[in-house]
């Protein structure tokens, strides 16, 4: 199953891409894929529309013609937040049923659109404080890094 990160806003050069970059990279195993096929990341431009609720429909539809068919993760602080250990089971559940993809979605500076929220698969958390998007790219990252690592039986993960 391949996983994409989907962002509106782009990273710009500098220690948080790099840090990304490390984190999928190691996932696939510099080349060697740990658990799942591969890594993708699309960057979305931010919508200029001017009210809020229009940029975010705007931001909802360019996502819904550039993401995989399959599994739909939206990031929300409103969402459920769970634990390293079930969420690579549920990746794992996802692989292991034939999905081709999941897709995970990290908004702009308004949020994602309450639409696409509510159609996802399911609401991520990482918990109930906002957090910039940079931070959640990155923490996003080592968390799919550290499922390869669970699904594969690699000693990264050390859980009770
Ligand atoms: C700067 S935040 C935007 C917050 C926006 N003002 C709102 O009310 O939703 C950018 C994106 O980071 C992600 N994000 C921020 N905090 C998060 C958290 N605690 N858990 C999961 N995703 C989060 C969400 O995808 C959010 O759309």
């Amino acid at each position: 199953m391949r996983i994409t990160i989907a962002a509106i806003g782009r990273m710009k050069a500098g220690p948080e891409r790099e840090m990304v970059a490390r984190y999928l990279d190691r996932a696939i195993g510099g080349g060697k894929p740990l658990a799942l096929t591969g890594f993708d990341v699309i960057e979305l431009p931010e919508s200029r529309s001017t009210s809020s609720a229009s940029r975010k429909a705007d931001e909802a539809k360019a996502l819904r013609a550039a993401l995989p068919e399959g599994i739909i993760v939206a990031l929300d602080e409103r969402g459920k937040s769970i634990g390293s250990e079930p969420f690579a089971k549920q990746i794992g559940r996802w692989r292991d049923d034939g999905r081709p993809a999941a897709s995970f979605i990290i908004g702009g500076a308004d949020g994602i659109d309450p639409a696409f929220v509510q159609a996802a698969d399911l609401v991520l958390s990482f918990s109930p404080m906002v957090w910039p998007h940079q931070l959640v790219r990155i923490m996003l990252a080592e968390q799919l890094y550290r499922t390869t690592t669970i699904l594969s039986g690699h000693p990264y993960h050390r859980g009770d």
